[in-house]
Formats: structure tokens, sequence, C-alpha cells
């Protein structure tokens, strides 16, 4: 697949259009990427995202094949074993993954694909398309992730302390990278978002 995404500026035919892109969106639990995805998928509907699969239970309000595809771990064990997932990986306690062939699908399409994903996955991104743009999301300051978990009021005490233990591993990891961007100002972090994508 690296082979495939490395030509995505050849030459363009009837049969075969242009590949599309691949951007990773990452940054830890809380500091927005839903929310940001949401409105740039408002601005630019052309984009698409790409609906995860995970083990994790369903929020209120959540719907099954829109938010994510809701499964058991045993399943998830035996679609990680096919091969079916272009990257997963195991977050407080659960299971989460891109799946495969709707990607590349997409991809093949010319679709610009957005993946909103945690570190661990983002990184294997990296390495097995390292022509994917990745943007790292960084909270304001720590004190407001951890008030916008609360705030969401979607996850257990022993859930929130999870996702800010991982919070401080995670912000270690920005630089890795292409880009940094602060969501402080929703709104200008979503014109930072789109400034990348598309100059
Ligand atoms: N710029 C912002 N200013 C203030 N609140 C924000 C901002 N961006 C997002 N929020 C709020 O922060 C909370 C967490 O946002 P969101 O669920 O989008 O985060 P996330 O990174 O997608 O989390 P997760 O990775 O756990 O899915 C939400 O209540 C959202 O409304
Ligand atoms: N590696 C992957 N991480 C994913 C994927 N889909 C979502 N996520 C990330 O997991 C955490 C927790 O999400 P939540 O919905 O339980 O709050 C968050 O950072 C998501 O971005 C995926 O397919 N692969």
């Amino acid at each position: 697949m690296m082979q495939v995404l490395s030509i995505q500026n050849g030459a363009t035919t009837k049969e075969c259009p242009p590949l599309g892109r691949l951007i990773v969106l990452t940054g830890p639990s809380g500091v927005g990427k839903g929310t940001l995805m949401r409105s740039l998928l408002q601005r630019h509907p052309e984009l698409y995202y790409s609906v995860s699969v995970t083990t994790r239970s369903p929020r209120p309000g959540e719907i099954d094949g829109k938010n994510y595809y809701f499964i058991s771990r045993n399943k998830f064990e035996q679609l990680v074993a096919q091969g079916e997932f272009l990257e997963w990986a195991e977050f407080a306690g659960n299971y989460y993954g891109t799946p495969r062939e709707a990607v590349l699908k997409q991809i093949r399409a010319g679709k610009t694909v957005v993946l909103e994903i945690e570190l661990e996955g983002a990184r294997q991104i990296r390495a097995s398309f390292p022509s994917a743009l990745s943007i790292f999301i960084l909270p304001p300051s720590f004190e407001e992730l951890e008030q916008r978990i609360r705030n969401r009021g979607q996850d257990s005490e022993e859930a929130i302390a999870r996702r800010l233990q991982c919070a401080q591993e995670e912000i270690k990891a920005a630089e890795e990278f292409d880009i940094q961007i602060v969501n402080d100002d929703l709104e200008t972090a979503v014109n930072a978002i789109a400034a990348a994508l598309f100059g």
C-alpha cells in the first residue's frame, strides 16, 4: 500500500483517477478532535470520515455504524487476526481500529480520508503511510483538558483517570507529527486544520 500512496501525484487517466490523501488527526482524549472533525466535515462534506471499530460500550446517543461499529472483544480479535485493520490499538481498556478496506477504497476513488485516532494508531499509520499528513491537537492546558473531559459528562471517574494518565504521555509525543494545533478557540483551530489540508 505504501507503493500505491507514493504515486498519488502521478498521471491521471480516465481509467485511473489520482489517488486520494490520508489525513490523521490525533491528540489526547477530550482535546476536541471529534468536535473539530464535525466542524470540518460541515465545511468540507467532500472529506471521508473513517468510522472506527471499537469494543467500548456506546455512550448515550451514539449510533452503531455512525459514531463507531461497536463489537465484542472476541470479534475484534478475530478481525485483527484476519488483517482487517489498517491500524489498531488498545486504549484505556478498550480496542479501537480503522477498517482497512473501507479506507483504501475511498483513497483509490480519489477521496481525502480523515482518521481520528489515538497516539499508537497514529504512529502505526505514520510508519506504514509516510505520505499521510498527521496533525496533533493540543489542549490550551492540562487543566482545561481535564475540564473538557469532565464537562462532556460521558465517562466514569475511573475512565477519566485512565484517560488523563494516557494524556500526559500522549502530549509528550506531539512533535512526532507533521503539524501541532492548539484547540483553544474552536473556530481558530478548525481554520488551522483547513489551512493544513487545503493550503
Ligand atoms: N475549543 C474548545 N473549547 C471549549 N470546549 C471544547 C473545545 N473543543 C471541544 N470542546 C469540548 O470538549 C469536550 C471534548 O471534546 P471531544 O469529545 O470532541 O474530544 P475528543 O478529543 O474527540 O475526545 P475523545 O478522543 O475521547 O473522543 C466536548 O464537551 C466538547 O464540546
Ligand atoms: N488507534 C485508534 N484510535 C481510535 C480509533 N477510533 C477512535 N480512536 C481514539 O480512541 C480514543 C478514545 O475514544 P472514545 O471515543 O472512547 O473517547 C480517542 O483518542 C479516539 O480518537 C481507531 O480506529 N484507532
